[in-house]
């Protein structure tokens, strides 16, 4: 069910993942008003894309900034106050409790924070390797509700732990789910993905698509492609 605060397109979040602002502003203005909302992240953020964030904001757009925030309680709470002078509507943050906590103290008023519960190109092994003794359903979950205990407005997971979380943690926390791969599609080095219309019907209210779009022969056509899906899930 189409959550009542988010618009169709805006559930769509395209990731600019790209080597400069020249080649994202190209992007941008081939997708004209099929994407409302981007997400910034490392490649295009190290590469001075982070000054193309409130230019964004000031035409209209939304724009999640995904920099994965992770150290020590005072640092993670400067970062985000710099982050939120930005103008974005989203910033991740790792979700370790000190790293949460700092985050969510600091962000103010419009900014959100956004938890990534267990990265979507992991596995059990991977997660074994990191040496976690819980597997990714138990440790989705647990970070789940950490992350609710501790006020954080909503948490990243791939589709396959959206309908459990979103049991667990009920209606108002954000669900945003990457990982996306319409049918077809080729899923590279992401492990548990899912299509647009499964992952939006499991319940994530936000859909974070890279490649599929980015890497398009028609980027504009990948996206509204995928808007349709999202709207004929009930979205
Ligand atoms: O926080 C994220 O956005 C994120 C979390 C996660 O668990 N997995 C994940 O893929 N992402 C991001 O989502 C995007 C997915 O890109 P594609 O795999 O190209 O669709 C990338 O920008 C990732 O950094």
């Amino acid at each position: 069910m189409k959550p009542a605060h988010v618009d169709t397109r805006d559930r769509l979040i395209v990731a600019l993942d790209l080597s400069s602002v020249e080649a994202a502003e190209a992007l941008i203005a081939r997708l004209g008003d099929s994407v409302t909302f981007y997400k910034v992240g490392y490649q295009l953020g190290y590469a001075g894309g982070l000054a193309l964030v409130p230019k964004l904001a000031e035409r209209g757009k939304k724009v999640f900034v995904d920099l994965k925030l992770h150290d020590i309680g005072n640092t993670v709470a400067k970062g985000i106050e710099s982050i939120a002078k930005l103008g974005a509507t989203f910033a991740t943050v790792h979700a370790y409790p000190q790293t949460m906590q700092a985050a969510v103290e600091a962000r103010g008023s419009s900014l959100k924070i956004l938890a990534v519960t267990v990265l979507t190109s992991y596995d059990e092994d991977d997660l074994h390797a990191a040496g976690y003794r819980l597997g990714v359903s138990d440790l989705v979950e647990a970070r789940a509700l950490q992350a609710q205990t501790l006020g954080v407005d909503g948490l990243v997971c791939s589709g396959e732990e959206a309908a459990t979380v979103r049991g667990i943690v009920g209606p108002q926390m954000a669900l945003v789910t990457p990982g996306i791969r319409p049918a077809g599609s080729a899923a590279g080095d992401q492990k548990r993905i899912m299509t647009p219309g499964r992952a939006i019907a499991a319940g994530a209210d936000y859909l974070v698509v890279g490649r599929p779009v980015v890497e398009a022969a028609d980027p504009k056509a990948a996206a509204e492609a995928i808007v349709s899906e999202i709207a004929q899930a009930g979205g």
